[in-house]
């Protein structure tokens, strides 16, 4: 279904540029300014959360079923749609108990309230129909993923890596401060415009509580911490028990340092060390969580980078480098591989790291409440668009159902291709020390890192 030329409000949709789990994502063009935006158009689910229903099937059965209402929606507007813009200020500043209500607007509320900092992705409007909520943002051409695996651009601007990953630290140092933590900090999630300034987006999967639920959350397995996805809760009979060991064991800060840690190791090698950090189902982290080493033996890493990254890379998320630290290290690092055009890089004047590290806060401006929805007490307990009985939810309830049904389980969405092994990678590992033959099953996205750039025996000899 294509959407083109239908219009919300003065957008002018053009084209779909993306599509996730919980959404589908439009460039639109502003028919007043001619200014490009992207639009996220989500739909809520009747009181879920997002972290628990997602599988494979389920994300395209919900994308289809947004298709299939937004279909609907343009046609009987034809093709124009106008609907009103909720007070961004109501949102930011709503409660726990307003989202357990609308969950939904658990994500637009925590990205609103970090998205002054100049590296976070802007939320100009926020638009509720009936059908579905519409999420007006800035619009980057090019995510960090494509732009270090498709566009090769860091393999030799050491400088560059130093500035894009100082300003994903200051964005998620501003996050940390407002107590909002990301938890999927993945280069998809990063949008980098023309001049490499990057930008933090979907905040779909953050939160404000300062330790996370493990084995619930969705993420991408590449850059979760081993903390989330290890943690046993059966092993607690009492819940203070297993509430204090959660507090001590998996605070959701330096689930986000942890994943800074990968994006450094992307960055600088254009691949990812594992798939997954669990011992159990992953022989590569098996192996560096008996020796930090094999970080060495398995990456072209210079010894500055090594030490930096082992100091990150802590398996006890307490002992996990800070922040602060992180951006003084990586600023001042002279080398960050063995070889090649990254492994001299200039260490950053002082000057030059406060302009890559600065958040660089600015006020919006709100215009005039009069023309905004304002989304108060009374409006989220009687808001027509999420609770009211028409023919829309009910056929929604269905397709809930029908969801439900089809069974949900964590780590579904992974994308993994397990018929495909990298010759750097043998099936079976005779001993403990023999790290040449890791196995590992490549997913499609590791085997597009490792096609770029590192062939396997460079990486193990
Ligand atoms: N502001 C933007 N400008 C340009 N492209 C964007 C923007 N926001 C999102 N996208 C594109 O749309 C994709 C999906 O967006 P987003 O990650 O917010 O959706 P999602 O449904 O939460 O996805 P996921 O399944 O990864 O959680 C992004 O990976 C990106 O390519």
């Amino acid at each position: 279904m294509k959407f083109e030329d239908c219009r919300v409000n003065s957008y002018l949709i053009t084209s779909q540029i993306g599509e996730g789990a919980y959404g589908l994502v439009y460039h639109a063009i502003d028919m007043h300014t001619d200014k490009e935006y992207a639009i996220k158009a989500v739909v809520q689910s009747s009181g879920t959360s997002r972290e628990v229903d997602v599988d494979g099937g389920g994300t395209f059965k919900k994308s289809a079923r947004l298709q299939r209402r937004l279909a609907r929606l343009f046609k009987e507007s034809s093709n124009i749609v106008r609907i009103p813009s909720i007070d961004l200020e109501s949102i930011a500043n709503m409660s726990e108990a307003n989202f357990q209500k609308l969950p939904l607007y658990r994500e637009i509320s925590l990205h609103l309230r970090v998205h002054h900092h100049k590296n976070i992705v802007t939320i100009h409007e926020v638009l509720q129909s009936a059908v579905c909520t519409f999420i007006v943002m800035d619009y980057y051409p090019i995510d960090l993923f494509t732009s270090i695996v498709d566009s090769k651009h860091f393999t030799t601007n050491g400088l560059l890596v130093k500035k894009v990953f100082l300003q994903i630290c200051s964005a998620l140092d501003y996050c940390h401060e407002h107590g909002v933590y990301h938890c999927d900090v993945k280069p998809e999630n990063l949008l980098l415009d023309a001049d490499d300034n990057v930008f933090l987006c979907d905040f779909g999967l953050s939160t404000t509580s300062a330790y996370i639920e493990p084995n619930v959350c969705i993420g991408s397995s590449y850059y979760m911490p081993p903390e989330r996805i290890s943690f046993d809760s059966a092993k607690y009979s009492s819940s203070k028990v297993r509430d204090h060991k959660l507090k001590k064991n998996c605070p959701s800060c330096s689930g986000d340092l942890w994943s800074l840690g990968i994006i450094l190791i992307n960055l600088t090698c254009i691949r990812n060390p594992w798939l997954k950090a669990d011992k159990k189902e992953d022989n590569t982290f098996y192996y560096f969580t008996k020796d930090f080493t094999v970080l060495k033996q398995i990456l072209p890493l210079s010894d500055a980078l090594f030490s930096l990254l082992s100091k990150i890379l802590q398996l006890d998320p307490k002992r996990r480098m800070s922040l602060q630290r992180m951006m003084k290290e990586v600023s001042s690092i002279t080398s960050f591989t063995n070889s090649g055009p990254l492994s001299k890089v200039p260490p950053l004047a002082k000057s030059v790291y406060a302009k890559f590290t600065d958040p660089v806060v600015t006020t919006k401006e709100n215009p005039s409440s009069e023309q905004y929805t304002h989304m108060d007490k009374s409006n989220i307990d009687e808001n027509p668009f999420y609770s009211s009985s028409t023919d829309e939810n009910d056929q929604g309830r269905e397709e809930e159902q029908e969801d439900s049904d089809s069974g949900s389980g964590s780590f579904g969405t992974l994308d993994t291709d397990a018929g495909f092994h990298s010759s750097f990678t043998s099936t079976s590992c005779d001993s403990d020390n023999d790290y040449t033959k890791l196995p590992n099953k490549m997913s499609l996205f590791e085997k597009k890192f490792n096609e770029l750039h590192m062939n396997t025996s460079s990486l193990t000899n």
